[in-house]
């Protein structure tokens, strides 16, 4: 078999597991990853960053968050990925024997922001070209999005994943950069940051 297809198998089946695991330590056991989370509505990316000799300051890959339940990523030896920790940016060091697993904005949504979806993004390098693969724990476009309960307050309004990515692309278009979760504050946390800005 082709070594991403192997790749993509095993992480479907990783995904969905760290998924239900943190849903279980969320205190609820699910069956949604499994229901929802089908190989068609994921994805598997190869991305390759060719050599900058110009700056080290030149991005492989804008700062982002993934619009995911969660990713899995394989990075090679070179370097570059960087993420959010205590606001200020972490290399995260090549690691042969590990795989890297990003929270996304679904689960952050999911989860009524108690798992957040962390910005990354990667630097490119003067001397070498890098390779990485990330797979997508994706739902169908039909998939309603909602987090919270009558126990809690609502962060987010629900919304489908087809909305979501609806509403990535026009703020992209409209603003120039990806909105993301903020688009669906519920009313309410929208009114108590525009008091307190
Ligand atoms: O190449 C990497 O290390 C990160 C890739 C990534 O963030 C993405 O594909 O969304
Ligand atoms: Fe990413």
């Amino acid at each position: 078999m082709v070594l991403n297809v192997i790749f993509a198998e095993v992480a479907s089946e990783l995904a969905k597991r760290i998924a239900e695991i943190l849903a279980e330590n969320l205190g609820s056991k699910t069956t949604f990853f499994a229901k929802n989370c089908m190989p068609s509505s994921c994805y598997l990316r190869m991305n390759r960053y060719p050599r900058c000799p110009i700056s080290s300051e030149i991005y492989g890959l804008v700062p982002h968050t993934d619009s995911d339940f969660l990713t899995i990523l394989y990075q090679d030896q070179v370097g570059g990925l960087q993420m959010v920790k205590d606001g200020k940016w972490v290399s995260i060091k090549p690691n042969p024997q590990a795989l890297i697993v990003i929270i996304g904005d679904l689960f952050q949504a999911w989860s009524n922001g108690v798992y957040k979806s962390i910005e990354h993004r990667v630097i490119s390098n003067h001397e070498e070209e890098r390779f990485s693969v990330g797979y997508f724990l994706c739902p169908s476009n039909d998939t309603v999005i909602q987090g919270c309960n009558e126990n809690e307050p609502c962060m987010y309004r629900k919304f489908s994943f087809r909305e979501y990515r609806q509403q990535v692309q026009e703020d992209v278009k409209s603003t120039g950069t990806k909105v993301g979760l903020s688009s669906f504050f519920f009313e309410w946390e929208r009114s108590c940051f525009s008091i307190s800005a």
